[in-house]
């Protein structure tokens, strides 16, 4: 199929806007929900004092060269999130927006280390999230999962404490992941965290091969075991590899204005999605930080459908991904296959 839509008087091409593609969103950080807005309420509230003047110069700082650089303003700006009613805000906020994307389940991370050390306890985030997410599928008919994500930067023992002290409060996760600072803190390091995981009975997946090397990712699936890997898109250095997640049918969950506004990929252009979509890889689309990147889920698939003339079978066959990907049950992921189904019948005849 080709491009659908009407060509302007000035001759460019003006596509026809799709109705709302149905997916699952399985790589989102909920800190990187976190809106300039919400962020100068939020300090408001708490009586923080912000060091922007305003949300232009928020704004301003927008600009990241590698994913250092993002880190760095993502960590400080969480500083705002202090209460369960402000994590709960934050959260009922990217449901909100999630629901207008087209999202129907999410499997979302929080980064509890990331807030321990600013002194906000486990129960803070943990209930705070996860009593907006509790209410996920009735408000807004999105199914909800969460994850609770380790940063690699800091040490494997402060991980395990954390991961006992979850599994003490019976915290509602269904999985692990792992995230922050990539190069030089391998998947290796952190064994003994994934093999207590998988003993509790938790999902398992990790970044890998977004900034680091495709051995990362390999690590992750021989060492941590994983069920999915995060970003993965260095595994194009590796044909092999490449071929093994082809095989293996381990989905990849890719963030494609993340890695452009990273500096992981030279341009959106040059993105590895459509030929690791092409090879039959499991790949889905995520917007990783959307409040930092440029756009949520459906801006995602918008730029891709743009910029690679992806016609609506090879965006269902994204979003069947996403969902096949998930770990939703089997009877939610037969209920979404049929929404997406249905989505693509109507295609033809927009
Ligand atoms: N894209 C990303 N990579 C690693 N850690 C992160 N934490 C939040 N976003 C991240
Ligand atoms: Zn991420």
């Amino acid at each position: 199929m080709g491009r659908c839509g009407t060509p302007a008087a000035d001759g460019s091409f003006e596509r026809t806007p799709l109705s709302k593609l149905p997916c699952a969103e399985l790589h989102l950080h909920i800190e990187g929900t976190l809106e300039p807005e919400l962020i100068f309420e939020l300090a408001a509230r708490n009586g923080i004092d912000l060091p922007y003047a305003d949300l232009d110069e928020l704004r301003a700082r927008y600009e990241f060269t590698d994913l250092q650089s993002f880190l760095d303003l993502y960590y400080a700006n969480m500083n705002v999130l202090r209460t369960e009613a402000d994590f709960a805000d934050m959260t009922r906020a990217y449901l909100v927006r999630a629901a207008a994307a087209g999202v129907r389940h999410v499997e979302m991370m929080v980064d509890p280390q990331a807030h321990l050390v600013r002194g906000v306890p486990l129960e803070t985030c943990i209930n705070g999230v996860a009593s907006v997410l509790a209410e996920s599928r009735e408000e807004f008919g999105i199914s909800s999962g969460l994850i609770a994500a380790f940063l690699r930067d800091r040490s494997p023992e402060e991980a395990g404490q954390v991961l006992a002290d979850l599994l003490a409060m019976d915290a509602p996760i269904i999985g692990i992941g792992l995230d922050s600072a990539e190069v030089g803190n391998p998947p290796e390091n952190f064994v003994p965290l994934y093999e207590r995981a998988r003993a509790a009975g938790l999902k398992l997946v990790a970044h890998a091969g977004e900034e680091g090397p495709s051995h990362y990712i390999e690590q992750a699936l021989d060492l941590l075991l994983v069920d999915r890997i995060d970003h993965g898109i260095r595994c194009m250095d590796d044909p092999a590899l490449v071929e093994r997640l082809e095989r293996d049918q381990i989905p990849l969950t890719i963030c494609p204005l993340s890695n452009v506004r990273l500096q992981a990929v030279d341009s959106l252009e040059s993105h590895p999605l459509p030929l690791l979509l092409e090879q039959g890889l499991n790949v889905s689309v995520n917007s990783d930080d959307p409040a930092y990147f440029g756009g949520y889920v459906d801006d995602n698939f918008a730029v891709l459908r743009e910029t690679f003339d992806l016609n609506p079978a090879q965006l269902a066959q994204l979003a069947g991904n996403s969902i096949t990907g998930s770990f939703a049950s089997a009877e939610r992921k037969d209920e979404l296959l049929a929404e997406l189904e249905a989505w693509l019948l109507v295609q033809g005849t927009e």
